[in-house]
């Protein structure tokens, strides 16, 4: 997160405790009201109550800074808890009660400690665009042929010959990767320890990706302790350090996590709400439970925070709930509460939801639990929908998109193209170099497809060398001019094995629907692509438009 973003989110979250504080001695008066009430044999209604009061008060006083208070609002939640269970207090421990619950507005117990370090809010998560690649490379051919690679996938490069020429540039503007020509001579200014000096200077790493003509288990490890995230053994295979830029780009580019809030208190699911969106992710709350099934539609969480205790039902009803639809089942669900009776938390993990959080709970481990989780919920569907070679959508996917995309496109009015993109000759590329590096090769166009697409763009790895491309919003000229701009640079790239070095084609069929299309547009898309390929292939052909 950038320095204003973090500085408006402390803000936010100061106001939310300065409101919480505004709003506490209220509270506290209602407690001891409730608890002057109670009476000799009081109703199983003002024991509720008032366990209620205190339940919510533990789990908020907490979270707010007040553990203090939190932890004596909770003995007496405690002490209530038996009475409710037909276990009431002898008379002195009912007038110690009495007297700690009147205690409970002490300014001691409302006024929090104030701790040395910082606020205690958590690291965030970066994910913004990051595509500013540093190459330092002194071979002046290595570096030609690296960044023409690079700039075909949509990174921006500067080359420097040498690493010192580049450090002003890395201090001035961090870039997203380094690519280092690393030299392991002593006296070398280029050497690991120069990165790891380099590294220094930096609250998060730098990531390093070096590339060296040497291949031993020093040379390695001295890598890795200069925070290298990959290594690369001159020849380069670029698109082999493409593909290694790419998943790092996809580890910290992934769109935000998406949290959903299930809390009666309002301002205690403000807090963890902006806590959450410190860190990057996207969270929605809501305190009345009723709306719960709207939220689940309408904002698609990939995991949900429910407490257990809520007005009309209890969080594990809502989890079954949430079950009992089969498209909600790879979401996460998570219990966020201050029970901390372990029966009652089994019982609850037993009823649907998969784990316990309890209030309070810190801003660094409500992050990392949601995060966890979150990932784990991504990775499910990611292996539901997606080709665990390219990370694309599947065949059935991609081609229910673009049913969805062509209405979409007929509701506003808008024109839609879809393209069917095929390999040139690929049975070849297997037979002379191998399966798997044919695999390298798919991988590699799907890599350059991504990075030429917009994010409102599908890609679909249709069948084994074919793949499919939506692109909303673009009519057949652009669409062709797109292909044609994407079947150059795959064309450019150059794969090696060995000392040997090979180059793939593409060819692609488009059709483009300006309204509503009457006929199948894969259909028409895969005629053209046929044509394309009849050609001589290597080019895009457009389907017929009358068509459409
Ligand atoms: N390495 C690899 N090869 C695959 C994969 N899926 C399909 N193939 C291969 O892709 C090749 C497709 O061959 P063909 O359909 O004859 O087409 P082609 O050789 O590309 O020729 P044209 O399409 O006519 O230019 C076959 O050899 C398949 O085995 C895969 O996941 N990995």
């Amino acid at each position: 997160m950038n320095p204003t973003k973090k500085a408006q989110v402390l803000e936010k979250l100061e106001k939310l405790k300065q409101e919480y504080r505004a709003h506490l001695p209220g509270e506290l008066d209602a407690i001891r009201s409730e608890t002057q009430c109670l009476g000799e044999s009081p109703s199983q209604t003002k024991l509720t109550s008032l366990h209620r009061r205190l339940h919510k008060l533990a789990g908020s006083a907490g979270s707010f800074g007040l553990s203090e208070l939190s932890a004596r609002a909770r003995a007496l939640e405690l002490i209530l808890q038996d009475w409710m269970d037909g276990k009431p207090p002898a008379y002195a421990e009912r007038q110690a009660l009495a007297e700690d619950l009147n205690k409970l507005g002490a300014s001691s117990l409302v006024t929090p400690k104030v701790h040395a370090r910082g606020s205690g809010h958590t690291a965030v998560h970066p994910g913004k665009h990051r595509n500013l690649v540093y190459l330092i490379e002194d071979d002046a051919s290595v570096a030609r042929e690296l960044r023409l690679a690079l700039d075909n996938f949509g990174y921006q490069v500067r080359h420097f010959p040498r690493l010192d020429l580049a450090e002003e540039a890395i201090l001035a503007k961090r870039p997203d990767f380094l690519i280092v020509d690393i030299m392991f001579a002593e006296e070398n200014r280029q050497g690991p320890e120069s990165i790891a000096r380099l590294q220094a200077l930096h609250e998060d790493p730098l990531s390093v990706v070096f590339v060296s003509s040497r291949n031993d288990f020093d040379a390695h490890l001295a890598a890795v302790r200069a925070g290298a995230v990959g290594y690369f053994v001159k020849p380069l295979d670029i698109p082999e350090v493409i593909d290694c830029l790419e998943s790092h780009l996809n580890l910290y580019q992934a769109a935000p996590y998406r949290v959903l809030i299930v809390d009666d208190d309002a301002l205690l699911a403000e807090r963890y709400k902006l806590v959450l969106e410190g860190a990057g992710m996207l969270v929605e709350a809501v305190t009345d439970p009723r709306l719960v099934l709207e939220a689940m539609n309408d904002f698609h969480p990939e995991v949900v925070l429910l407490d257990l205790n809520l007005p009309g039902c209890r969080g594990y009803e809502l989890a079954q709930l949430i079950r009992l639809n089969p498209d909600w089942l790879r979401v996460a669900i998570a219990y966020l509460s201050s029970e901390q009776d372990e029966m009652q938390q089994v019982q609850a993990i037993r009823h649907g939801g998969e784990d316990f959080l309890t209030k309070p709970i810190s801003d660094l481990r409500l992050v990392s639990a949601v995060s966890v989780r979150a990932a784990r919920s991504r990775q499910l569907s990611d292996a539901i929908d997606r080709d665990s070679l390219t990370g694309l959508l599947k065949h059935a996917r991609i081609k229910e998109q673009v049913n969805i995309e062509l209405e979409r496109a007929a509701r506003q009015g808008k024109p839609v193209s879809v393209a069917m993109i095929d390999l040139d000759h690929f049975k070849d590329v297997n037979d002379t170099y191998g399966h798997a590096v044919g695999d390298r090769v798919i991988r590699a166009l799907s890599q350059l497809m991504r990075q030429r697409l917009r994010k409102t763009d599908s890609i679909g790895r249709y069948g084994g060398e074919e793949f499919v491309a939506i692109l909303p919003d673009c009519d057949q000229q652009s669409a062709c001019e797109l292909l044609n701009a994407i079947r150059e640079s795959f064309a450019a790239l150059n794969f090696s094995v060995g000392d040997k070095v090979f180059s793939v084609t593409l060819s692609a069929g488009v059709a483009t629907s300006s309204g509503a299309w009457k006929t199948n547009m894969l259909e028409a898309a895969d005629q053209a692509l046929y044509r394309a390929k009849d050609s001589g292939r290597n080019r895009v052909d457009a389907a017929d438009n009358s068509a459409g």
